[in-house]
């Protein structure tokens, strides 16, 4: 999560006298600091995660409805909580194919993330189950953005759906992005 740069421009430290950067792979000093910031909180944020997983069967708490999507690592259903009905999307990932650290690192960017308007919310429920870890996140219906993104063709940029809802990055680097309730727009100074 790099910073704004500050306003007496780039504080770059390690300089050489030819203008090479030393180290820092072109980050200001105030950059660098926000991100080991953001690590550390990070750390911190997996740690509390680890403590407070729900040890249950997914399937206990939550009835399948469908899948939303599969991914590398694991699948996406969508599910209703069994007492309240609420409708909610199930990250799961397969423990022979996740480690915990790995799991609470998604989790826990999701988490960040998802605080964002135009990024699908986290609940901050991570469960681990006998085969897989799981968490929630708001399911979103309206279709996946892929769908809509037509190829550069000579110059044009493809013109955006009035409404848009992204899927935080995952643990490979990945973003994806899916098309959210009409309520929620992608804002255009999102990076
Ligand atoms: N909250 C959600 N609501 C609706 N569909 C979702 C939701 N989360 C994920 N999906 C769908 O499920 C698919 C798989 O998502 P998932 O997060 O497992 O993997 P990924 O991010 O595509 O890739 P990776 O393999 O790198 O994890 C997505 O491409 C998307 O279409």
């Amino acid at each position: 999560m790099p910073g704004k740069q500050s306003e007496e421009g780039p504080a770059e430290v390690g300089a050489s006298e030819d203008g090479e950067e030393e180290g820092l792979g072109g980050l200001t000093v105030e950059e660098l600091q926000q991100g080991q910031e953001a690590a550390l909180a990070l750390e911190d944020m997996m740690t509390l995660s680890a403590q407070t997983l729900v040890r249950a069967e997914a399937d206990e708490l939550y009835e399948e409805v469908r899948p939303l999507g599969q991914g590398r690592y694991g699948r996406v259903l969508l599910v209703t909580h069994r007492q309240k009905g609420t409708p909610l999307a199930l990250k799961q990932l397969p423990k022979a194919r996740t480690s915990l650290r790995g799991f609470l690192y998604e989790f826990c960017v999701g988490l960040s993330l998802g605080m964002h308007s135009a990024i699908v919310t986290a609940y901050g429920i991570g469960i681990e189950s006998a085969q897989s870890y799981s968490f929630l996140t708001e399911p979103v219906l309206h279709g996946d953005l892929m769908a809509f993104i037509q190829p550069k063709v000579r110059g044009q940029t493809p013109s955006m759906p009035p409404s848009l809802t992204c899927l935080p990055g995952t643990a490979t680097g990945n973003t994806d992005a899916v098309l959210g309730p009409p309520g929620l727009s992608y804002p255009p100074g999102l990076p």
